[in-house]
């Protein structure tokens, strides 16, 4: 899959750009803004599938908000408002038709804390299976085995499957809640700073996953740690200050930055 480079109309940004048959998500012209204070500003890309893409950026840029906006967890915010477009699979997910519930499911989000619910390990997996029709429950444990095993946790825990998820070391926690939202077969998975919170071995091993997992979906990382989008990310967009200042192939980013602006994040001149 190769991405050609071109500027966007309005920033001038270098863009990756990918055919619509290799993008999975795109990214048209989105800006929104909190209480008319813009957060995002005419943001053009496209993700391509089963590919990582990391999103950097100083604090307060607007990753976090791009990631909310794709799970369209902003829809209950009045003072938000947006324009563009961004389409799931060539689905506008603003579009009446489409179903917010089967959005959810379709992208898949894991915030930076580990959150799993209340309830045992295989509780928590199955919880998303649960809102689906009815399963058998061969069925159900089948893809309870294959979520934990695709989030590098079975081994770990299929022994104490129906104790509580509470007694997991945070690290496992995390791995948890990637089982959870990979049950439901997700075409998306959106991580936002989601070794943040843990000891360095839990982080390589998130790491690890995250590079496994793009065999069955297309992720989206957001971080504040360039190493690590460097280590896991196939192509990586830098933000500032809610635009696109640079989107393409990791190790150009990285090593060859278009722009001074980049550079200057990068080597830590921009914080
Ligand atoms: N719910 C909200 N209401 C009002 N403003 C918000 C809200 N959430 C974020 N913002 C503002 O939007 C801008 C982008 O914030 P966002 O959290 O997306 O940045 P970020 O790049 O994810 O930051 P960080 O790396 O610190 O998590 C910031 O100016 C922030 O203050």
């Amino acid at each position: 899959m190769l991405a050609s480079l071109h500027s966007a109309n309005t920033s001038q940004a270098p863009v990756a750009h990918f055919s619509s048959e290799h993008s999975c998500l795109s990214i048209d012209h989105f800006s929104l803004a909190y209480a008319g204070k813009e957060a995002l500003r005419e943001l053009t890309l496209s993700v391509p599938r089963h590919r990582v893409t990391a999103f950097i950026g100083p604090s307060g840029c607007g990753k976090s908000t791009l990631l909310r906006a794709i799970n369209r967890l902003h829809d209950l915010n009045e003072s938000v408002t947006h324009s563009g477009q961004i389409t799931l699979e060539g689905q506008d997910i603003h579009d009446p038709q489409m179903n917010v519930t089967e959005l959810r499911r379709r992208v898949g989000m894991v915030f930076q804390t580990p959150n799993p619910f209340p309830m045992s390990i295989y509780e928590n997996v199955a919880f998303g299976l649960r809102l689906q029709q009815r399963m058998p429950k061969r069925k159900r444990d089948d893809i309870i085995e294959w979520a934990l095993t695709s989030a590098a946790l079975w081994d770990e825990v299929k022994d104490r499957l129906h104790r509580s998820a509470w007694q997991l070391s945070g690290g496992q926690q995390q791995r948890l809640v990637i089982a959870r939202t990979l049950a439901v077969q997700p075409d998306v998975l959106l991580l936002d700073e989601p070794a943040s919170a843990l000891d360095p071995i839990s982080t390589l091993k998130i790491e690890e996953l995250i590079r496994n997992l793009k065999s069955e979906l297309t992720l989206i990382l957001v971080t504040h740690n360039m190493q690590q989008a460097a280590r896991v990310s196939d192509y990586t967009a830098f933000l500032h200050q809610g635009e696109l200042v640079e989107y393409g192939p990791t190790d150009q980013v990285f090593t060859n930055p278009r722009l001074q602006r980049t550079e200057n994040y990068i080597t830590g001149r921009i914080t």
